[in-house]
């Protein structure tokens, strides 16, 4: 089902809301390298049985490294501008939990348009774990929260989360790919009506329902 109800250019830029964009082709390979040997450095410190030596070293060394880094901080809500390989263009918070390009606890999911709405392949690893083996409950829902969001800014226009409903089918497992997917269901003025899904090995472990209100932009007749 096509939705589409407003072209990319009409479609809200965060330049209106003040908060500054960054595109993601800017965003330094030093850096792309730095959150991806952060993500395993989490890794590796949730699950380390090393010698106490070792620990404390490791902990001496992370400071000095955090206290380099906060030198220059961005600022808070800064969004990060990705062109799809559909060619749309989507906006998301540089640091996003979920997805943010330089937030190293995010898995990070990564969603492309499809003739049905979004669809992204993620694999968690014990960073992520809630019962033993399988995929935190929160987790889940943090993904589903981020697949509706996302095709309900992408296919119509960007909102905040006013209601999302998780029905937990399976225990989803760590360390296995999984499918998410997400769609428009309907629009009806602000409200849009999504939903999203989260298979492993081609089998249903998780389905939402949500209810996405779009933001109003400041200086237009709207907001
Ligand atoms: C581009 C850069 C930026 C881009 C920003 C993009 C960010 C992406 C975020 C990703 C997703 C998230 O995690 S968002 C984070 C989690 N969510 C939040 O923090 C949202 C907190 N809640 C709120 O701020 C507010 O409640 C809103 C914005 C959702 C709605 O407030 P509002 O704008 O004043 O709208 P309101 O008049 O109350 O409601 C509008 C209509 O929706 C209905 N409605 C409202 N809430 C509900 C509900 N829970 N269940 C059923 N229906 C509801 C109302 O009855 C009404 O229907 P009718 O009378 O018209 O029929």
């Amino acid at each position: 089902m096509t939705v589409n109800t407003q072209s990319v250019a009409e479609r809200p830029d965060p330049r209106a809301f003040g908060l500054p964009v960054v595109e993601q082709a800017q965003i330094p390979a030093e850096l792309r390298s730095l959150v991806a040997r952060v993500h395993d450095l989490i890794d590796a410190v949730a699950n380390t049985e090393a010698d106490a030596d070792t620990l404390a070293e490791a902990a001496s060394t992370v400071e000095g490294l955090t206290d380099g880094l906060n030198v220059a901080r961005r600022q808070i809500g800064t969004m990060v501008q990705r062109d799809l390989q559909s060619g749309d263009t989507e906006f998301g918070t540089i640091t996003n939990i979920v997805a943010g390009d330089t937030n190293p606890a995010a898995p990070p999911l990564l969603l492309e348009r499809t003739p049905e709405g979004l669809r992204g392949e993620v694999t968690l690893n014990t960073v992520y774990q809630g019962p033993p083996g399988l995929v935190h409950g929160g987790w889940i829902a943090a993904l589903l929260d981020q697949a509706v969001g996302s095709v309900s800014a992408v296919e119509t226009a960007p909102g905040l989360t006013a209601n999302l409903n998780v029905d937990y089918r399976r225990p989803t497992p760590l360390f296995t790919p999984l499918e998410v997917t997400s769609w428009v269901e309907r629009v009806e003025g602000r409200k849009v009506f999504v939903a999203g899904r989260i298979r492993a090995h081609g089998e249903v472990t998780a389905e939402a329902t949500a209810l996405m209100i779009q933001v109003s932009v400041p200086g237009t007749q709207e907001g």
